[in-house]
């Protein structure tokens, strides 16, 4: 099977990150969110139809930056010159506390959506200054990050960052994981509790997405036991030999294309 075409455009051209689509009870059909570390693997996440690509440097953790000179020539390149049917959003991973506030305002205007984690935050208090403290242009939504694996992470419960994200008014919001050592998100994060998020997340229009060294597998029997978020994102399962630190199978990102396509109503 081929992998899914590009979808219709639903933002406007100005590249605002739009619309949210949370997902409704009677239907399912998620977002692909791929990390790419630089502008050749844009390229092949971008032909392959994907419609978030998330700039981020895999070998440093799992949500550092790259050189903001890649998001520059990410922006001249795609989203300027993108043509007008194609539904495709630039997002840029910021790192943690320690480097999120210097790097938010180098994202370009272009871009849809930045990252930061929230490693070290202990309290929800201490997380709503990080995000305070993150200064984005205006067409450029900030994505609270919660970890599976909180604890190791010095941080508060994916619940409690939904919690907060509800409180304060933000829209949308990704589960990660913070180590990235072969455990995934189901090693820390059960089934139960990754429906009642969606469930919360969806109750108060919150777009949710998924990652955290998720296989395809994984993926397909989330889906078959009810975990349906708006958004599962990915790396090492579609890099050659499912190494995040290694380069982007296009085979691979069709494999999870398809697989959703097969799984949305
Ligand atoms: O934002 C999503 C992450 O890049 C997922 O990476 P991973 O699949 O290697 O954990």
């Amino acid at each position: 099977m081929e992998p899914k075409p590009p979808r219709q455009r639903l933002v406007p051209s100005t590249n605002e990150a739009g619309p949210i689509r949370v997902g409704a009870s009677d239907s399912f059909d998620p977002e692909l969110l791929v990390s790419v570390r630089d502008i050749e693997e844009a390229e092949t996440a971008v032909s392959a139809g994907v419609s978030i690509v998330d700039f981020k440097e895999p070998s440093r953790g799992a949500l550092a930056a790259c050189d903001p000179k890649v998001w520059n020539e990410a922006a001249k390149q795609f989203a300027a010159a993108m043509p007008e049917d194609r539904h495709i959003r630039l997002s840029a991973a910021l790192g943690e506390s320690d480097s999120g506030p210097e790097l938010g305002s180098l994202v370009p205007p272009e871009f849809s959506f930045a990252k930061v984690g929230p490693s070290g935050c202990s309290t929800a208090q201490k997380l709503s200054s990080l995000w305070g403290s993150i200064r984005l242009p205006q067409s450029v939504e900030l994505v609270p990050v919660a970890y599976a694996d909180h604890v190791a992470s010095g941080t508060i419960c994916p619940e409690q960052v939904l919690e907060l994200v509800i409180k304060s008014g933000q829209r949308r919001m990704l589960v990660d994981t913070f180590i990235k050592d072969g455990r995934t998100l189901i090693d820390h994060f059960a089934i139960e509790q990754m429906r009642s998020l969606v469930s919360m997340a969806h109750c108060h229009g919150v777009w949710l997405a998924m990652a955290g060294s998720i296989r395809l597998r994984e993926m397909q029997s989330l889906v078959t036991t009810g975990v349906r978020p708006d958004c599962w994102g990915v790396r090492g399962d579609v890099c050659d030999h499912r190494d995040r630190s290694g380069r982007l199978d296009p085979e691979r990102i069709g494999l999870w294309q398809n697989a959703m396509a097969l799984q949305a109503s």
